[in-house]
């Protein structure tokens, strides 16, 4: 598999996690490199921001800022060789992460399979930008699918980031929950659109601040807080940002 490469090694890494509805919990992370999407705000720039690529990014206007040179970011393992790291750590929920970690659905469900065979207690989240159609196989061997569609601020054209078969079926699986990142009221107001035009229940809407430091997601909280009072969402804040800040392995 095609995983970010941390210190020479994967991006798998032991921690709390940070968002969405198991927020608090431990989880072992495993991060997937490549995205079909290009946000310019996108923290895991790594993943895709490749060297010879055309996507512009927020970071460019930073002049130390450069493309990534996929042979140092990226890193090639094995479902038996990512079992090994996974088994090492005592906990059993495993986040599957990226990048877009559905571009390797095959896989990871090999590695499922693998963890499941050592101990059938694991269970497996993702996290997903929801354009890619999740297979049957691999939506029935996750417990909890995380799934943020991306606004207008990606700078995505909204036909590569909305896909209306895949958002409608999502839309029905109970697995399923909608973390919205929004940083601006147009932001809220284009979240509802999306949720009625595919009908997503609001009891499965999260809605989350945008922001890589405690002060840059305190801008919005309580403003955001109400919003999803209002609309019956849930308010979903970054507790590893607040906890750790903006590192990469945690
Ligand atoms: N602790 C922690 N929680 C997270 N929840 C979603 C994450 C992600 O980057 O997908 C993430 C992450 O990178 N770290
Ligand atoms: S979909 Fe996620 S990983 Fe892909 S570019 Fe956008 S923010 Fe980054
Ligand atoms: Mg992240």
């Amino acid at each position: 598999m095609k995983l970010a490469k941390l210190n020479d090694g994967p991006e798998i890494f032991h921690t709390i996690q940070g968002e969405g509805v198991s927020a608090g919990l431990p989880a072992i992370f495993i991060r997937a490199s490549r995205c079909n999407l290009h946000c310019r705000w996108c923290d895991t720039d790594y993943t895709w921001n490749f060297e010879g690529t055309p996507w512009p990014h927020d970071f460019d206007a930073d002049p130390n800022y450069h493309k990534h040179r996929k042979s140092d970011v990226t890193i090639e393992l094995s479902p038996a060789e990512i079992a090994e790291h996974v088994l090492r750590f005592p906990t059993r929920r495993v986040v599957l992460t990226g990048g877009e970690p559905l571009l390797q659905q095959s896989a990871w469900l090999e590695l499922i399979t693998l963890l499941r065979k050592a101990d059938p207690a694991y269970l497996f989240e993702v996290e997903t930008n929801g354009t890619r159609m999740p297979t049957p196989d691999f939506e029935a061997a996750i417990d909890q699918l995380n799934i943020s569609p991306k606004l207008a601020n990606s700078g995505m054209e909204e036909s590569t980031r909305l896909i209306p078969e895949v958002l409608t079926h999502l839309a029905d699986n109970p697995k399923a929950w909608f973390k919205f990142v929004a940083s601006s009221d147009a932001d809220v107001a284009e979240i509802e659109s999306i949720a009625a035009r595919f009908k997503i229940p609001s009891q499965r809407i999260l809605l989350m601040p945008e922001g890589r430091t405690a002060t840059e997601l305190d801008r919005h909280s309580a403003g955001f807080a109400a919003e999803a009072l209002a609309r019956g969402w849930r308010f979903c804040d970054r507790l590893h940002v607040r906890l750790w800040g903006d590192k990469r392995g945690v």
